[in-house]
């Protein structure tokens, strides 16, 4: 059976979007999502969503296979994509608000009139259980503890967004290895599910710049669950306010941590790129 596609981005972080909102399983196999994610002999992707039937009272069930077939428990950039997607399939009866159920709980974006998509994110989680990661007692915060990857010491803190996220600051984030040192963080044995690992350069309180080496994808030019973290550890640690802008390879994400609620929103932007048809 032919199965139709839409591919979006969110600043560059790149997504097969398929309408399964007829079953509860995806229509595509991760082996599949391998073959379609390969720049060269496929579609090219960081990743494959679905938008399956809601659960739990929400509108709508995204699920998520990484460009290496695993999947994660939430993508920022995937989830703003997705809600353009559902706004697009609905037409004129689409929301301007969503609710969907991920495998981190349900979050909730939002299509502002301005083009933007803004998303309440949930509430980070930072025990190290939560993460998870053995850096520290399983009931305690990873805040800037010493961890040996690559022949080098480097200061992380940790950080779930539902997906583990390792943030460490660095003077100049363009001279990172990413290749080389990304893959032994994600590798590392102190992370038991793997990780998600943010390098950043702080401009000014309110503005940093970010580079990421994703789980399952590798270097990405922009991370949504990522920026969130990001900030959140740059408050734990004293270098961000809880409003702060986050530049990455792909553009800038907005994210603010908000003090009462202890809920984190992004806002950034999510574009179609072109629809095709996969008939194998
Ligand atoms: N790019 C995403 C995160 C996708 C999932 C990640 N690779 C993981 O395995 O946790 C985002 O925008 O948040």
């Amino acid at each position: 059976m032919p199965i139709e596609f839409a591919k979006y981005h969110g600043l560059g972080n790149d997504f097969i979007l398929i309408d399964n909102r007829h079953s509860s399983e995806p229509v595509i196999t991760p082996e599949q999502a391998v073959d379609l994610c390969d720049r060269h002999f496929g579609i090219g992707a960081d990743g494959v969503i679905f938008a399956l039937p809601g659960q739990n009272g929400t509108d709508y069930t995204m699920r998520i296979f990484n460009s290496d077939g695993s999947e994660p428990e939430m993508c920022g950039n995937g989830i703003r994509c997705l809600a353009k997607f559902i706004a697009d399939l609905e037409g004129s009866e689409a929301k301007t608000q969503y609710r969907i159920h991920t495998l981190a709980g349900a979050i909730s974006p939002e299509l502002r009139s301005d083009g933007q998509v803004k998303v309440d994110m949930g509430v980070p989680r930072l025990l190290a259980a939560e993460i998870p990661t053995t850096l520290a007692a399983p009931d305690a915060k990873v805040i800037d503890v010493p961890i040996e990857v690559a022949d080098k010491s480097w200061s992380v803190t940790c950080v779930s967004m539902g997906n583990p996220h390792c943030i460490t600051f660095v003077e100049d984030v363009a001279a990172v290895a990413l290749e080389t040192v990304g893959p032994q963080f994600e590798h590392n044995k102190a992370f038991p599910q793997r990780t998600n690992t943010e390098f950043i350069q702080v401009v000014r309180s309110d503005y940093v710049k970010m580079r990421v080496w994703e789980r399952g994808a590798g270097v990405t030019l922009a991370c949504g669950t990522g920026a969130c973290a990001a900030v959140v550890a740059g408050v734990l640690v004293g270098k961000c306010d809880r409003a702060t802008a986050v530049e990455l390879p792909g553009g800038v994400l907005e994210i603010e941590w908000a003090e009462v609620s202890g809920r984190i929103y992004m806002t950034g932007p999510a574009q179609r790129v072109f629809t095709g048809c996969i008939s194998h």
